[in-house]
């Protein structure tokens, strides 16, 4: 776990950039801070890995002051990537991510064969391990510096908005390979980002700062989009936030009709749904498993306004409307 103890950060001749900050970032997990501009994101970011001291108060790191740690020591645990990748540019791409373990003392032949494994993992083929960094784009490049900042495997990761600098295509891309890796990884993350979508869909702990280096709220997003502290929260994560709430939630309690009070809907002869009578187009179909936002989406979506849930064998077992969402959700809060 990483501790932020009452820290406080004020440059010489600027304000107060981080403001008594205290915030626990769970080992295993990825937590994100997100903010405007200038809160203080990346000084909070920057003290984990020492390259910027506290004014007062502590960062810890499984209750060690990073303060009295052998920084050559530290920053191995800890791996670092940026916006722009921060690439040599003279250097293979084979290179950029076999350096560092060569460094750490594993052999030349080793060290290329890991950055190969890696590579691949971030999805990149052999065939990109002789370019340069100029050869690749954007999106390809950042890959290059999570590969290399995992090639010697640190139990931390820090990144300061490692998926700004492509446009919105590769960053969905990069987004779902970010989740695959850290399923797979289970490092500790720090993530500096200033998109709260961004920060909503990668993050399990997601930390919302103010205007001078203020903590606003912390918390998962889920908690965050339904209680909001405050209005600046509220605004910040969204108005839309109810809406977005529902992608936490899956249909599992959500009760269907019999396929029966549906007469426009067509089935196969296996009683698989096939289409709609009227208004034409595939029938929108769910499981269980669903979010209660997909399931929203496919009644707007649909031209009967009904989505269909399916079993296991992609047979019909019922269909719901908006207006049953709707009830739904009013009844489940109302439990609440
Ligand atoms: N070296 C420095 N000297 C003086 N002031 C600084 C220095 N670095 C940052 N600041 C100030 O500290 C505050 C916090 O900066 P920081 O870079 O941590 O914010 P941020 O939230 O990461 O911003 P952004 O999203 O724009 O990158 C800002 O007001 C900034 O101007």
């Amino acid at each position: 776990m990483i501790t932020f103890d009452d820290v406080v950060k004020v440059y010489p001749g600027g304000g107060t950039a981080v403001d008594h900050l205290s915030l626990e970032l769970p080992t295993g997990r990825t937590t994100v801070l997100v903010g405007p501009s200038g809160c203080g994101k990346t000084t909070s970011l920057r003290m984990i890995n020492r390259m910027i001291s506290p004014t007062s108060g502590r960062v810890l790191i499984d209750g060690q002051d990073v303060a009295g740690e052998d920084e050559a020591l530290l920053r191995r645990r800890i791996g670092y990537v940026i916006q722009h990748a921060g690439l040599f540019p003279h250097r293979t791409v084979l290179d950029n991510v076999a350096t560092v373990p060569m460094l750490l003392g594993r052999t030349r032949r080793q060290a290329r064969t890991d950055a190969l494994g890696l590579l691949e993992r971030v999805g990149l083929s052999a065939d990109f391990a002789k370019r340069y960094p100029a050869q690749l784009s954007g999106g390809q490049q950042q890959r290059v510096g999570v590969a290399r900042a995992l090639a010697a495997d640190p139990p931390i990761m820090v990144m300061d908005e490692p998926f700004s600098a492509v446009d919105p295509i590769v960053r969905e891309g990069l987004h779902r390979e970010f989740l695959r890796l850290q399923q797979d990884l289970g490092k500790t993350i720090a993530m500096v980002t200033h998109d709260i979508d961004e920060a909503i869909k990668l993050g399990d702990v997601v930390a919302i700062f103010r205007q001078g280096g203020v903590l606003a709220q912390v918390g998962t997003p889920r908690e965050l989009l339904e209680q909001p502290a405050d209005e600046f929260v509220a605004e910040f994560v969204g108005r839309d936030r109810g809406l977005r709430s529902l992608s936490f939630d899956t249909a599992a309690g959500l009760p269907v009709r019999p396929v029966s009070e549906a007469p426009d809907l067509l089935l196969d002869d296996a009683g698989r749904p096939a289409g709609w009578r009227t208004g034409g187009g595939a029938a929108g179909t769910f499981t269980s498993a669903d979010s209660l936002r997909l399931v929203t989406d496919l009644t707007i979506t649909s031209p009967a306004g009904m989505a269909v849930r399916v079993g296991p064998d992609g047979k019909a077992e019922g269909v719901v409307s908006h207006h049953d969402i709707a009830d739904h959700l009013v009844r489940r809060r109302e439990t609440k």
